[in-house]
Parts: structure tokens; sequence; C-alpha cells
């Protein structure tokens, strides 16, 4: 296993990679074409915000089955591409939470009483307290745009200097206003109207950037200190410019810019403006957060295993991915079977949960059931971040419902399968903590474990049928490890289901269906 890290995250992070055996290259600072043909050789790719991993670097990296950003902020990563490719992408979206926090406080707190200038006076050896007059935070109102972590942690921590705080999020439950004392704001007008600071904390998206533009500076009042901890862009540098210069903002701290590394803008002319270079997360805490969670989360990414900060797949708390473990599994093996047993394409998946089933997260286990179905029969790697694009692209419609109840189980997934001219069902619960079990296919009912090796014969509900396979498979040195027969109706058409010890042969298969009575024999791999 290969490992980039492309940008420098923190010796523990690092230790944890190291650990893991995996070959670990630290290459930082690396140019844009090093770095595009060194990356076929590798796993997986560690970054921060500096590196653009878009689709050229997808097309480049045909072996990176994650991309591990140390950080929570992921304009830096084409989204589409990754999810187009199969590539994972992880980010450890609360450990600098804390960090940004305080880096917001810190600079509103530095530019009302501008002590970065007054630093850079005496350091000039001038001795002058006139040009240094500050404001207060106490008792003002603070606007936040984005109640989300990094906001949340700064509403709560100015409420201990007395501020007023005030938040616009459209996208967030009135519930959450209600937790953290914020007062909300319909329109991000009322905010620019009441402000006395104004902080902003979304992502940056089509819709936050330039959003605090011109426009909402003439809303507000004059005298407004900003900051902009989030990301560059979302306040318009060039309308901040002009604010400035209009009299509206005097004050403001600003850690993002929009093309970074950064050494023009409009705001570094600005005296009242003190900027510093993304170091919002730039804590010890902070980094070896980071460091460690993203080495983690890679880890567990390469293993295949279901990661909670994966960003393009749905995202699971670890206590809701301990429940639907085993459902995840179940949901694959019964895709899996679709294609081995069927050759009709596939028009609609319809899957069914029902009982205790109907209760979890289900998003998750129907990506394991199209990546359990889809993964015979097509070349591409199919994982749990492409599988649903994947299904899409083949024209399969997927339609999940949710029954609360089931007559005989306390949980279980039913798939039903529809092509063209027929639909297949199978249907399996979970026994237990950890006992799987198929219950079900086509209307004949078991209660089989799904083993690696299986027979499913379809024959005549008559005497001696057991026997009759039993002895054809034994002349061809095939063991039976365990059986179940099913019917509906005596005397009609029954289905055997056989655990068995090896592969059969083609051969074998072709030998057995000769047998009087069988209508159908077929190898089923379910492991
Ligand atoms: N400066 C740094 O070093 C640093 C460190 C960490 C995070 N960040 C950045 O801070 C920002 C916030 O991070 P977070 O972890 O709090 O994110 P988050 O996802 O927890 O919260 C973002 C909030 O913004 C809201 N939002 C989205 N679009 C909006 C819109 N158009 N108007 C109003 N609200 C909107 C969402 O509803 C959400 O509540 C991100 O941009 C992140 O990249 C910067
Ligand atoms: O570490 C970085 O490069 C950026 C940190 C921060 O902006 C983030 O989004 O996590």
């Amino acid at each position: 296993m290969k490992i980039i890290v492309a940008e420098k995250i923190s010796d523990k992070g690092m230790e944890v990679l190291q650990a893991s055996g995996a070959q670990v290259d630290l290459k930082l600072k690396i140019p844009r074409e090093e770095l595009l043909e060194i990356i076929p050789a590798y796993d997986a790719i560690v970054v921060r915000s500096a590196t653009k991993i878009d689709e050229e670097f997808f097309a480049h990296a045909t072996s990176v089955k994650v991309v591990g950003r140390a950080g929570n902020g992921v304009d830096n990563i084409d989204m589409t591409a990754a999810t187009k490719h199969g590539v994972i992408v992880v980010n450890t979206p609360d450990a600098n939470s804390v960090s940004a926090a305080e880096h917001t406080i810190g600079l509103m707190l530095a530019s009302s009483r501008k002590s970065p200038q007054a630093n850079m006076a005496m350091k000039n050896r001038i001795w002058d307290r006139s040009p240094f007059t500050g404001t207060e935070l106490y008792r003002k109102t603070v606007g936040i745009v984005g109640l989300g972590r990094i906001g949340a942690l700064v509403a709560t921590r100015l409420q201990a200097f007395d501020m007023k705080v005030i938040a616009y999020d459209p996208y967030i439950a009135d519930s959450r206003f209600e937790k953290f004392g914020v007062e909300k704001k319909e329109t991000l007008a009322e905010l620019m109207q009441e402000a006395d600071f104004l902080t902003v904390h979304t992502p940056k998206t089509k819709e936050t950037l330039g959003m605090i533009g011109k426009e909402q500076f003439a809303l507000a009042k004059k005298g407004l200190h900003i900051v902009n901890c989030a990301r560059g862009g979302i306040v318009d540098e060039e309308a901040l410019a002009w604010a400035a210069a209009e009299g509206i903002v005097t004050a403001g701290g600003i850690d993002v810019l929009k093309d970074e590394p950064a050494t023009t803008s409009p705001l570094f002319d600005l005296e009242h403006i003190i900027l510093t270079p993304h170091i919002g997360a730039d804590t010890v805490e902070a980094q070896d957060n980071v460091g460690v969670s993203i080495a983690h989360e890679v880890l567990s990414a390469l293993r295949g295993e279901v990661v909670p900060n994966a960003v393009n797949m749905p995202t699971l708390q670890r206590q809701e991915l301990e429940q639907v473990k085993q459902s995840l599994k179940l949901g694959e093996i019964m895709g899996k079977c679709y294609y081995q047993l069927n050759k009709e394409p596939v028009e609609q998946l319809e899957i069914i949960y029902s009982g205790e089933t109907a209760k979890m997260e289900t998003e998750m286990i129907t990506l394991a059931v199209l990546k359990g179905l889809m993964e015979p029969v097509i070349q591409e790697k199919v994982n749990y971040v492409n599988a649903g694009l994947l299904a899409k692209n083949r024209g399969i419609e997927v339609v999940e419902s949710k029954i609360a109840d089931n007559e005989h189980y306390l949980n279980f997934i039913q798939l039903k399968v529809h092509s063209k001219e027929k639909t297949f069902t199978i249907g399996g619960t979970v026994f237990g903590k950890n006992e799987l079990r198929i219950a079900e296919i086509n209307g004949f009912v078991f209660d089989v474990i799904p083993t690696d090796y299986m027979l499913i014969a379809e024959n005549i509900d008559q005497p001696g049928m057991i026997g009759k396979i039993g002895t054809m498979l034994g002349q061809n040195n095939i063991n039976i490890a365990t059986m179940q027969v099913s019917r509906n109706v005596q005397g009609e058409k029954a289905m055997m289901f056989m655990a068995i010890d090896s592969e059969p042969t083609e051969e074998d298969l072709a030998k057995i269906t000769t047998v009087d009575g069988i209508l159908k024999v077929q190898f089923l791999q379910m492991g």
C-alpha cells in the first residue's frame, strides 16, 4: 500500500500512517507536473487546502482509492470527479473547529483593538497611543452567517462577551438557533442591517461565493467590523475595499483570500483590515487532531471499511454504523445474487426494509445492495461512492420503501429486481448480532446461512430428488455441507438450496441438469 502525503500533517498523524506498514512518502510542495507523473503508483493521497484534486488529477491517479483532506473545507477537491472515479474523499470536519472559532474571535478582538497595528508601531520604536483607540465587543450585536459547527462555537463564546448574537442560516432548523440562544434572521439583509460585527462561517459554494458584496455592505451600519475565517471570496474583496473606503467597514480580520496563496488583493492596502495567511486551523492541538484523524480515516477507507467522515458517501455516526454493519453485508450478498442467477438487465430495483431495519439509516444499505448487484457484471470498480451514480447511468431505477412491522422477522430486507420480463425476489434477515440468513428466494422460504459456494436447484417436487442430486454431486466429488428444500405446493415446483465445499465446473452443472425431475441448477457465489 502506498500513500503520498502532499501537504504537511502533524508528526502524530505521520506516525499513525507509518505504523500501518504502508509506504508513506512525504512530498511537500511537489510541483503539479511531478505529482501527476508519480501519482499512478499511489493508493491514497493526503492533502490540505493547497493541492487541487480535479478531473486531470483523477485521470492520472489510476490506483488512488482514497483522498484524505486533512481539514474541513473540500473546495479544492472536485467531488463530482471523485465520485465518478469511485474515489472516496474523507475529511476531518470537527478536528479544527475550535481553533477556527478561536481565531475568529482573535481576529475580532485584534482588529477592534488595532493590536497588530500597535505592535507594528512599537516594533518601529514609536510610542503613541492615539491612533489605537479601539472598540469593545461588550453589548454589541454580532451577526453570524452560517450557524454550523464553527458558527455555533463562535456564538457561544461571544455570548460570554455579553454580545447579542443573531444569525442567518436558512438551512438549519429553528431548534438549533434556540439551542445556542441565537436570534434567527430570516434574511441576510436583516442581519446586515442589525450587525455591528459580522462573521461568516459557511462553506464556499456557488451560493456563498461573493455573498457579502457591495449590495450587502450598502445595507450595513457605518462602523461595521467584519471577519472571514471561512473561505476566501465569501466576502467579496473588491466590495470590502469599497466598503472600507466608504467608511462602512472600519475594522476587520481576514484569514482567507479568494486565490491562495495570495500576495495580491485589494485588502493588502487597507490599514484597518488585518490579514492572516489561512492559519485558522494552525494550532498544535488542531493539527494533531486533524493529522491523527485523517491518518485513521485514510487507512480505514483503504481497508474497505465504512468511514464516518466520507464526504461523497452518506455519513453515519459510529453508533449508526455499528447498527447497519450486518445489514450492509446482507444487502451486498443479496444484491450479488441477481446477475448470477438471471441474465436480464435490471430496470427497477425495489428495496423493502421492514421491522427494525426500517428504523435504520438505510441509505448506505441501498448502496451496498447496488454495489453487490453491479460488481459481478461491470468492469469498473464499484464501491459505496460510485454505486448510486453507476446504477443511475445504467438506467436502474431504485425505489426504497419502509414497513414498520414484519410478521415473521424482527428485521427484514427484501429485494424485488424487475427486468422487462420478470421479477426476481430475494429476502434476508440478521439473527442476533451477526447471523445472516437468506430467508426467501422467488417465493420459496428458507433459513440459509450464506456461504462462499452455493447451489440452487429447481426441481419437480417428487420422491427421490434429494437422493439423486446428492449422488450426482458425490460422483463429481462435490461435498454438500448443508441443504434445505422448500416448496409451496405439493407435487409442483420445489427449490433446493445447498452449501457446497468446492466450486463446480460448468460440466458438473450440465450433468446435474440431465437428472430426471431437475429443472434448473445454478451455482451462486455468496461470500
Ligand atoms: N480558516 C480556517 O483555517 C478554517 C478552519 C476550519 C474550517 N474553515 C471553514 O469554515 C467554514 C465553516 O466550517 P464548519 O465546519 O462550521 O461548516 P458546517 O458545515 O458545520 O457549517 C456551515 C453552515 O453554513 C450554512 N450555510 C450554507 N450555505 C449557506 C448560505 N447560503 N447562507 C447561510 N448559511 C449557509 C449551513 O447550513 C451550515 O449550517 C467552512 O468554509 C470551512 O471550510 C476554515
Ligand atoms: O489546513 C488547511 O490547509 C486549511 C484548514 C481549514 O481551512 C479547513 O478547511 O480545515
